[in-house]
């Protein structure tokens, strides 16, 4: 009843579940014992009616019905021991999953996360793997344990009444197929309740994170709106999912209710015949509960576990999305390590780069070169390929045409964790995390301390509003800084960039105006900077542009200009055209 598709799925869920054998081994050990004390049961009730009650001998009867008794309670003690070790092999398991997931997610490419809204991914690790911990794990157990059970109960009454039992073995067929057909669309409607269940936790994360301004705009309705959108079509789909799961569940029903009603017409007429016993008769109705109860079980246990394979869909999504690095020809550490220690040359050659295969070229051709202590600019209109240049530096995305050589060495063959420790960025959409100023600055670099952290911050000029906040560099930042001004926000993203002692400092400046005082400390942070450090700059300051050795004037991904500002203005073409279009700002000008 189980593909060989599902198979391929449990693999991961076993492979973690691996590691708990011991408890596993404890849990399934009771499996036996459970069954056995379930199939003596009948007998015991042969026995009291056959050989005391209906022949009026008391004698031995109070010994059977203590052994009875004590073979209930290792019945239940066999079940609860089973349950309590398997379910905790099972919550090890998907929490492992979880850890090495997550982990997982964090090394995958940008390119995943510009395809997959972070509501689904955060679905995924939470609903998902919840849907495993609770239904596939609960499910599995029931199946298990109901399934051998109800195969020993099966045999066992072919022994005391064959004709009997084919009675009731005759209904199985249909009733299994009658399984499998609602089973199918189970699958169907739960895959809609999961990925509807996981737009609708992406939008609502989004909409919490942009709270402040749906409040500021008004926009509680439309919000509202899109969300009941998308709740509707997770309750729409629960809804038929649940018609389907009481369908199946009062079919079931039904078909064990009549059988039932048949067994004691036709055994009742053997009793009458003497061909049957009362006891046999009474164990035998006892025992069909017995079985029809796990085949009506079967079915909500099936469901659970569909609904679990739903779950396991998506999590194998993430299990086989490839890592940043996988499958690709990499230089070994030992081949690049001594050439990565200082920072020497980049060069672009013939450098072509689109974001989708079959997309847009957003870099058309682009090559440059820049050496130790140099300043390069690159100025353009929105959505020129400035970003983009940096994001191909960074190895934010590999699949380049073209050459990029790092110190000679192809950069997408370099183990990323080689690049990175040589440059430092500057983002501009930087993104604070809700701890303190100073987790901020030192975030990712390991063995930062509290001095290092104020030299950073000392070093953009950050350390005065710094120190002046109260707890200074402990101060908890709320969500995304927003107990911070705008140009405190670039003060503390420079600090971090400077924090990460990269030789090759990348700015991406922020095109949002700050005020007067906290610009001032930012131009005299980059001029210091430009002395100390190579750098690559999205330029928007005139004094960033100026100051550079090389400036590269993009145009829809290609080089349209380059020289120093002199030269450009000089040549009165499109970068003297940039700069007649300057907004001027207290005397500082800056490009749009
Ligand atoms: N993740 C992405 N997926 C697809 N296209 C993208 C992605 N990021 C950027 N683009 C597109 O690539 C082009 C260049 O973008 P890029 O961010 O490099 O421009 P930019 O010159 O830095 O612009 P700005 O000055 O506005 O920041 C744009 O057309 C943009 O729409």
């Amino acid at each position: 009843m189980i593909k060989a598709l599902d198979l391929r799925y449990l693999k991961h869920f076993f492979h973690y579940a691996s590691a708990y054998k011991k408890s596993a081994a404890i849990g399934l050990a009771m499996l036996p014992l459970s069954i056995a004390t379930n199939l003596l049961f009948p007998w015991f009730i042969i026995k009291v009616i056959d050989n005391h009650l209906a022949v009026g001998v008391y004698q031995g009867l109070y010994q059977l019905i203590g052994l009875l008794v004590l073979v209930l309670i290792m019945n239940y003690i066999a079940d609860a021991f089973y349950s309590y070790y398997l379910r905790m092999v099972g919550q090890n398991a998907v929490f492992d999953m979880r850890s090495a997931l997550f982990a997982r997610i964090l090394k995958l490419p940008r390119s995943y996360f510009d395809k997959t809204p972070t509501g689904v991914t955060l679905s995924r690790l939470t609903g998902d793997l919840e849907a495993i911990g609770e239904s596939f794990v609960l499910g599995m157990l029931g199946l298990v344990k109901d399934s051998i059970n109800t195969v020993a109960l099966i045999i066992m009454m072919a022994f005391i009444d064959w004709q009997l039992t084919l009675l009731v073995v005759l209904v199985f067929p249909p009733v299994l197929y009658l399984t499998n057909f609602v089973r199918k669309r189970l699958r169907a409607m739960y895959q809609i309740t999961r990925s509807s269940l996981a737009k609708g936790t992406g939008f609502l994360q989004e909409a919490l994170l942009g709270v402040k301004t749906v409040q500021l705009y008004r926009a509680e309705q439309q919000v509202e709106a899109e969300f009941l959108r998308y709740t509707d079509e997770f309750k729409n789909a629960q809804l038929k999912t649940n018609t389907y799961d009481a369908a199946l569940f009062s079919i079931i029903t039904g078909v064990t209710s009549i059988t039932i009603g048949l067994i004691i017409w036709y055994g009742s007429g053997k009793v009458l015949q003497d061909a049957l016993t009362l006891g046999v008769l009474i164990a035998f109705i006892n025992t069909l509960e017995k079985v029809f109860v796990p085949l009506r079980d079967f079915t909500s246990q099936i469901a659970s576990i569909q609904r679990s394979f739903a779950a396991f869909d998506h999590i194998e999504e993430l299990f086989i999305e490839p890592l940043a690095e996988q499958d690709r020809v990499l230089y070994s550490i030992d081949e690049v390590h001594d050439k990565l220690q200082r920072f020497e040359s980049l060069e672009f050659k013939n450098v072509s780069f689109r974001y989708k295969p079959g997309g847009p070229l957003v870099l058309n051709n682009v090559s440059f070169s820049l050496r130790q202590g140099n300043q390069l600019a690159l100025v353009g209109t929105t959505g020129s390929g400035k970003s983009t240049v940096m994001r191909l530096i960074a190895k934010v995305y590999q699949d380049y045409d073209g050459s990029i050589l790092l110190n000679g060495l192809e950069l997408a063959q370099i183990p990323t964790d080689q690049v990175t420790p040589l440059f430092s960025l500057m983002q501009q959409d930087v993104f604070l995390f809700e701890q303190s100023i100073g987790f901020n600055i030192a975030l990712g670099k390991e063995g930062v301390g509290p001095e290092q952290i104020k030299q950073a911050a000392q070093y953009v000029y950050a350390d005065d509003f710094i120190s002046a906040q109260p707890g200074g560099y402990d101060l908890q930042l709320s969500s995304n800084g927003g107990n911070l001004s705008a140009g405190q926000t670039q003060l503390i993203s420079f600090a971090r960039a400077v924090a990460q002692g990269g030789q090759v400092m990348m700015l991406d400046e922020a095109t949002s105006s700050v005020d007067s005082v906290t610009e001032s400390l930012i131009q005299k942070a980059i001029s210091r900077l430009f002395k100390a450090k190579t750098v690559i700059a999205i330029a928007h300051r005139l004094s960033t542009i100026r100051d550079s050795d090389q400036i590269l004037v993009l145009h829809q991904g290609q080089i349209v200009e380059r020289g120093n500002h002199d030269q450009l203005i000089a040549q009165q073409g499109v970068y003297a055209n940039l700069l007649n279009e300057i907004e001027v700002t207290d005397g500082e000008a800056n490009l749009a």
